[in-house]
């Protein structure tokens, strides 16, 4: 039994409209983004940052990084799908890369 609410169709339409540069995966699992930075110590700058948001919302990505690319996939292990924390991390990431 999930201890997290997935997003119903209305609420997880309404919140990827808020968030246009994250792609639903085929089978609504999830959300993911790939960033490119210029180089390794960028792009692990920025995850660094990240780990920190997720460590303190206690929810954590999947991700790859290759050199300058970071690949983020959001997902709610404890709802088996794609809950409201999912789209709290990437708003707080989005947030991190407009300042
Ligand atoms: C015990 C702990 O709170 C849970 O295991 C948290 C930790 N981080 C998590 N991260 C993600 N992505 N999904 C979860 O369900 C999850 N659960």
């Amino acid at each position: 039994m999930p201890r997290i609410a997935r997003l119903t169709n209305e609420e997880r339409a309404a919140a990827l409209a808020t968030l246009p540069q994250w792609r639903l995966a085929d089978d609504a699992s999830g959300i993911s983004r790939s960033f490119n930075f210029p180089d390794f110590v960028t792009a692990f700058g920025f995850m660094s940052r990240v780990a920190l948001l997720a460590e303190r919302a206690d929810h954590h990505p999947e991700w790859s990084n290759v050199y300058g690319r970071v690949d983020i996939r959001l997902t709610t292990h404890d709802a088996d799908g794609l809950s409201q924390r999912d789209i709290a991390l990437a708003r707080e990431i989005e947030v991190l890369l407009a300042v």
